[in-house]
């Protein structure tokens, strides 16, 4: 049997991780895992447990509580919470919010860097996994590694055109709330934002969605011919 497939997305909001790394496992055959739904996931049990998010501590000790589940068919990604399927209650803005501090404490990340592991030693033709850290500490042997970029006005503006009704908010306070998201991702401690060194840096602002997806599938050709 061939040698598994690895593909490590990362890169900070609005880059186009989730949509390109759903479109590279279905074109490809391999499974998909998002990570950044499975840290939402954490954050929604918290806020709904009475767990007061800005105390490292509190959510440390309630870490190990929630059973979180993760589909990994790119065609319909589902995450569910102790049975319930939380796919849209994980993309509020009260969960946004509250995401970059429950996902710096160290034993949140490590229950589920332990899932996101046991998701790609499982997957039998490979996966892609997108994320912050896959490149540089869950799956530091991944065979292709990709860092995505854009500029800070592309991904406010992609953001901004995904939230509808009452939880848009206008392209500045996005655009203010993506860019704190990002410095906090980037400044914590424990396994921070940020490009592996042997990452492929991919700027796609310039870029439409299939020419992101086409240069990556051209990537992992080259990298499983090896
Ligand atoms: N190359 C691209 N050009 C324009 N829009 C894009 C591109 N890639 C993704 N998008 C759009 O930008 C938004 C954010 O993309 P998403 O994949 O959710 O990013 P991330 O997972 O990095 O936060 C989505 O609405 C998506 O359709
Ligand atoms: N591997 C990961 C993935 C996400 N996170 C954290 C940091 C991010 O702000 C949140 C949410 O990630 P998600 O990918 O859903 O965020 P966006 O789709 O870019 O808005 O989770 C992380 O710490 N490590």
């Amino acid at each position: 049997m061939e040698t598994p497939v690895i593909v490590a997305i990362d890169g900070p909001s609005g880059t186009g991780k989730s949509s390109t790394s759903k479109a590279v496992a279905a074109k490809l055959g391999l499974a998909y895992l998002d990570t950044g739904a499975q840290y939402r996931a954490m954050t929604w049990w918290m806020l709904n447990n009475g767990v007061d998010v800005t105390d490292p501590a509190e959510v440390a000790l309630a870490a190990g509580k929630p059973q979180i589940v993760s589909g990994t068919d790119p065609a319909a990604p589902v995450i569910s919470v102790d049975g319930q399927d939380v796919s849209a209650p994980i993309r509020t803005q009260q969960v946004t919010s509250a995401v970059s501090a429950v996902s710096a404490v160290p034993e949140v990340r490590g229950r589920l860097v332990e899932l996101q592991r046991a998701a790609a030693a499982g997957a039998a033709r490979g996966i892609v996994v997108e994320g912050r850290d896959i490149g540089t500490t869950v799956l530091p042997d991944a065979t292709l590694k990709i860092y995505l970029t854009a500029s800070e006005e592309a991904r406010a503006a992609r953001r901004n055109g995904e939230l509808k009704g009452k939880e848009a908010v206008g392209l500045a306070a996005t655009r203010e709330a993506l860019a704190k998201r990002d410095a906090a991702d980037s400044g914590r401690r424990t396994s921070p934002l940020a490009k592996a060194d042997d990452a492929v840096e991919v700027d796609t602002t310039e870029l439409t969605l299939d020419q992101v997806v086409e240069r990556i599938v051209t990537l992992i050709g080259e990298r499983a011919a090896r």
